[in-house]
């Protein structure tokens, strides 16, 4: 045959894909915790990087769609997104390996520490820090589709970060996937995804809007023990959340324009990032 027939051989050191990351270069520690996919625990990288490792239960994800996905998403570098390093796809299950974040998700964070560590000012510099993530995340046009307290992550000095932007897309699980679900967001889902699951970067704003409430209760559960169905009735009247106690009417305005029926009358991250940070200057 001749030599066009043949393969080349991959260049050295071009071979590898850099999200690829060599399982023999990863120390497994501790548990963090189990969510939708299995259970992550807390990793070290070549000797020194602290990293969370998502390992994911077979049968869970679509796979093959993700790792092809992951390349994209470790091109997505802010200070308020939680950097994916890479995946190890050479073996199952597949592991997700991200930065790692020391105090555990925000709405857990929010009920374990004291209130008086958690001021307004503190608690409108957390959501402007996931605006300011949310923002980078809507000029690149990628769409979170479960952003909530609970897929937001603490580090050192009430740093926070936004986490698992666009997995959602990769869960199997029907239950999660389906408005009609039990494991489908809906406390976080405004009028046009509860009733045709148009998700956009203004679908975002409106889980915004509920992450914000979040925050300035301290970790309340929104709707309370109110049932998936009475909520969907709730938001499809025009009713929305009430105002957190203690909660300035210039901060809850901010909520409301996170809630307009209408996707196209929410305000852009871009515009909220401004709105918070007059706010701050202003009122705090
Ligand atoms: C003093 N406290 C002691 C207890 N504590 C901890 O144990 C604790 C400390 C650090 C933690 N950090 C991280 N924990 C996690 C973690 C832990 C358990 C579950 C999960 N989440 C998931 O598994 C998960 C998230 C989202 C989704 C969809 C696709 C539905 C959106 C599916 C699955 C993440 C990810 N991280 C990424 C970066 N850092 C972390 C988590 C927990 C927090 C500190």
């Amino acid at each position: 045959t001749s030599p066009c027939d043949r393969p080349a051989p991959p260049t050295p050191g071009l071979s590898h894909d850099k999200w690829e990351i060599d399982p023999s270069e990863l120390v497994l520690l501790e548990e963090l915790g189990a969510g939708q996919f299995g259970v992550v625990r807390r990793g070290r990288w070549r000797g020194r990087i602290d990293t969370a490792v998502k390992m994911m239960k077979e049968g869970t994800m679509s796979e093959d769609d993700f790792i092809e996905e992951a390349k994209v998403m470790t091109k997505l570098q802010h200070q308020n997104l939680v950097q994916l390093y890479g995946v190890c796809s050479k073996h199952r299950p597949i592991y997700i390996v991200t930065e790692y974040m020391r105090h555990g998700s925000l709405f857990n964070y929010l009920r374990r520490t004291a209130p008086d560590q958690l001021g307004p000012a503190v608690l409108l510099d957390m959501c402007i820090q996931v605006c300011k993530g949310m923002a980078y995340l809507e000029r690149h046009n990628y769409i979170h589709r479960d952003l909530a307290a609970r897929n937001c992550l603490v580090g050192d000095e009430n740093q926070v970060k936004v986490a698992d932007f666009g997995l959602a897309r990769y869960v199997l699980d029907d239950q999660y996937t389906s408005s009609g679900g039990t494991k489908f967001p809906i406390k976080w889902a405004p009028p046009e995804v509860l009733n045709y699951t148009r998700f956009s970067s203004k679908s975002d704003v409106w889980a915004f809007g509920v992450l914000m409430w979040e925050v300035f209760t301290c970790g309340k559960v929104p709707y309370g023990r109110m049932k998936n169905s009475e909520v969907v009735e709730m938001v499809q009247r025009g009713q929305v959340l009430e105002k957190p106690k203690g909660c300035l009417n210039e901060i809850y305005n901010v909520m409301r324009l996170c809630w307009r029926h209408a996707p196209d009358e929410r305000p852009s991250f871009r515009l909220l990032k401004e709105e918070l940070a007059s706010v701050a200057q202003t009122v705090l």
